[in-house]
């Protein structure tokens, strides 16, 4: 018997302004690790806050680990860790002040000390959030958003902008979190990324889910997308409607 999603997304539409940014999005995520895949503007951002329950639907129904994100969201916190893409962090503070300041807010949190190690942040706890790298306060972020011990976690574009070690490190957090039963949630730009982590892979463009199912089906289709970023368009994707390779035809 297949377990309960832990995300369930249903025609969710969200517009800024004038702008469609999701247009009668679907998505069914369950345990395990899911990648959302797409190129720039595609809207997996504005799904993923919508998820976390910073941004409210225009239409549509989301739940989480069975509950709404906006009406029950004290209920549905707790058991969430969130890396958003960037900021969420007061620049002044030192990094292992945050990241301690963070685990005292949960009640079962990881060891602190060890976390920054696995991450590579052991040099740089006593530097404040401003002055650290891109890469260190990434780094940083996908701490913060794992110390309480979440059953969920959402990772924004997790590996954007890390050297090859850092990428690696996070690639192995995400396989250890994996294995201790937390389910991820990660969008990224890279199909080798999906490959090697996840278990399900669904392709958003132009605000909708065109594609879901295993990596392995999803790079067969998509070959000539694992390694460049989808939005350099060398492919476009047909969407399809049901869980599926993506169809794909070349740019006339
Ligand atoms: N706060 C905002 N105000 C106006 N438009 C926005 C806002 N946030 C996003 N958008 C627009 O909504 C669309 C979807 O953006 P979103 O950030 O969700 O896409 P994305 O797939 O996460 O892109 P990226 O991979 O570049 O992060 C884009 O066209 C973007 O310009």
């Amino acid at each position: 018997m297949q377990s309960e999603p832990v995300v369930q997304v249903q025609g969710l539409v969200k517009w800024y302004g004038t702008k469609t940014a999701v247009d009668g999005l679907d998505l069914e995520a369950r345990r395990g690790v899911t990648a959302v895949l797409g190129p720039n503007g595609a809207g997996k951002t504005t799904t993923v806050e919508t998820c976390e329950g910073y941004r409210r639907p225009d239409s549509g129904t989301v739940r989480v680990l069975g509950l709404d994100p906006v009406r029950q969201s004290a209920a549905l916190r707790p058991r969430l860790g969130v890396m958003l893409q960037s900021g969420g962090v007061y620049s002044g503070a030192r990094a292992d002040e945050m990241l301690r300041h963070v685990a005292k807010l949960h009640a079962h949190p990881l060891d602190v000390d060890a976390l920054i190690e696995r991450l590579g942040l052991g040099s740089c706890g006593r530097t404040s959030y401003r002055r650290l790298s891109g890469g260190q306060q990434q780094r940083l972020a996908l701490a913060m958003a794992v110390v309480g011990r979440p059953e969920l976690v959402f990772l924004d574009e997790p590996t954007a902008g890390l050297d090859p070690q850092a990428r690696h490190a996070t690639w192995d957090l995400v396989r250890d979190l994996r294995t201790d039963g937390v389910s991820v949630i990660l969008t990224t730009h890279y199909m080798d990324e999906a490959e090697q982590l996840a278990d399900d892979v669904a392709i958003i463009d132009a605000g909708r889910v065109i594609a879901q199912g295993s990596p392995r089906s999803c790079a067969r289709a998509a070959p000539r997308t694992r390694s460049a970023s989808p939005d350099a368009r060398g492919w476009t994707w047909r969407p399809c409607s049901r869980r599926c390779p993506p169809t794909l035809r070349a740019p006339r």
